[in-house]
């Protein structure tokens, strides 16, 4: 199976205790799940390049501040992909559901009480272990 790149962003707020998380449609893959928000890498496009673009797609923001934060890979019984997670520290304009989506705003520490991904775990475990330090 071929791997999917993907490219999603850990969206902080100014005082750095609550990310950004969008609601995946139920049609999607991994639908009615929450995600970081993003999508997959366009043929040679730069990681970087591939967050902004996405996240001014989906969610209206410009992305100002970014960092690399970890990659995942997981092997779905339909899909392989490559997770690359950036933080995100600072954006221009407000976000909003360009793709009817729903967002909201939560708490690191409230992490635990909503369903992801699989592939999500370990970033959202070392979140939330981030949030009670
Ligand atoms: N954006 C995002 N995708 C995730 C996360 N966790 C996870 O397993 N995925 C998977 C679900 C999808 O198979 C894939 C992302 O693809 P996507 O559907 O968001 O791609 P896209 O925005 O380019 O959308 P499309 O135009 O192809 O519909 O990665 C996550 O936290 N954020
Ligand atoms: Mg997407």
């Amino acid at each position: 199976m071929k791997t999917i790149d993907v490219v999603a962003g850990v969206i902080f707020n100014g005082s750095g205790d609550k990310v950004l998380l969008a609601l995946r449609k139920p049609e999607q893959h991994q639908g009615n799940r929450w995600e970081f928000p993003g999508g997959k890498l366009e043929a040679g496009e730069a990681l970087q390049d591939g967050l902004v673009r996405e996240l001014q797609e989906e969610i209206g923001i410009v992305v100002t501040q970014c960092q690399p934060r970890t990659i995942i890979e997981h092997s779905y019984p339909d899909k392989q992909v490559r997770l690359h997670f950036w933080d995100v520290t600072a954006f221009e304009g407000e976000p909003a559901g360009c793709e009817g989506q729903t967002l909201r705003w939560l708490a690191l520490a409230e992490l635990g009480a909503l369903e992801f991904p699989e592939a999500n775990q370990a970033i959202v475990n070392e979140l939330l272990a981030a949030a009670i330090k």
